[in-house]
């Protein structure tokens, strides 16, 4: 069975189509990448499956472990294991970082979260005392909320643009930790319009103008959207015929 299927999922917005059945699933123990260039409907459709407000009103269903989901709050999704990073403003902003991973992993020790935090290359010692707000670095904060989903331990986790914002040597260890997300049974899903990004993901969807283009393994979908989608010769819309041809 699926960890999560999404069926038939459309989302309108201010009378724009922002995602157009979208259908998929995501089997279990994998990274997964959904690419497309700006605009195409990636974090709307994480949005959607983490159930933020103004993502509520869809068409079509989504469906985690089996149970139609869509009338769920985003605590009751959180419970059931999905979480979503990187979204603005940060959970539970201004609290101490200590507080903040206690939060995220509740039920969870403090030394799980302490090492939660050094995986993510920041010393307990320096950071578990400072605030999470705006005297943390961009690079410093992702990685705080990365050390938070760690430290949950989800079923299903949607990392949007894991490389905005982070220098190399911290999107490298963000790349790490996802592994390790991985090896500890979690099932990823990396939103990007990156290649390099989605290089480190075992399968992909392609999005394109709020619509599911293809999917397939990385070594499948990689070629179609270095060389069609960047310059992007169709500006959002696909010419019939050249989906599928990789
Ligand atoms: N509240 C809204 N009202 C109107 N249009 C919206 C709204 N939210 C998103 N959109 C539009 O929906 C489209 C998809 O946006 P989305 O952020 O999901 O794309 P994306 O693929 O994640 O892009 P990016 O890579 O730039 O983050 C865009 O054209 C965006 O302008």
């Amino acid at each position: 069975m699926a960890l999560l299927s999404v069926r038939h999922l459309s989302l309108t917005k201010e009378g724009k189509t922002i995602l157009h059945d979208v259908c998929l699933d995501i089997e279990p123990g994998y990274v997964y990448a959904v690419v497309g260039p700006n605009g195409a409907g990636k974090s709307s459709l994480a949005a959607v499956i983490m159930g933020l407000h103004g993502y509520r009103e869809i068409e079509g269903e989504i469906i985690f472990e089996g149970e139609r989901i869509n009338d769920l709050s985003i605590d009751e999704r959180a419970r059931r294991g999905i979480t979503l990073a990187w979204q603005e403003p940060a959970r539970f902003d201004g609290l101490p970082v200590r507080e903040y991973l206690r939060l995220s992993a509740k039920g969870h020790s403090d030394e799980e979260a302490e090492q939660a935090l050094m995986l993510v290359g920041l010393d307990p010692a320096r950071y578990l005392t400072r605030k999470v707000d705006q005297t943390l670095s961009g690079g410093e904060r992702k990685r705080v909320e990365l050390a938070a989903v760690v430290a949950m331990r989800p079923k299903l986790a949607l990392l949007d643009e894991p490389d905005s914002g982070v220098d190399i040597d911290a999107v490298e260890r963000i790349f790490d930790v996802i592994r390790y997300l991985k090896e500890q049974g979690t099932t990823v899903v990396l939103v990007t319009h990156s290649a390099h990004v989605l290089t480190h993901a075992d399968r992909a969807f392609l999005m394109c103008n709020g619509k599911l283009l293809r999917e397939g393994t990385v070594e499948e979908i990689l070629p179609y959207f270095s060389s069609r989608c960047y310059p992007c010769n169709h500006p959002n819309s696909p010419v019939p015929g050249e989906v599928g041809s990789a």
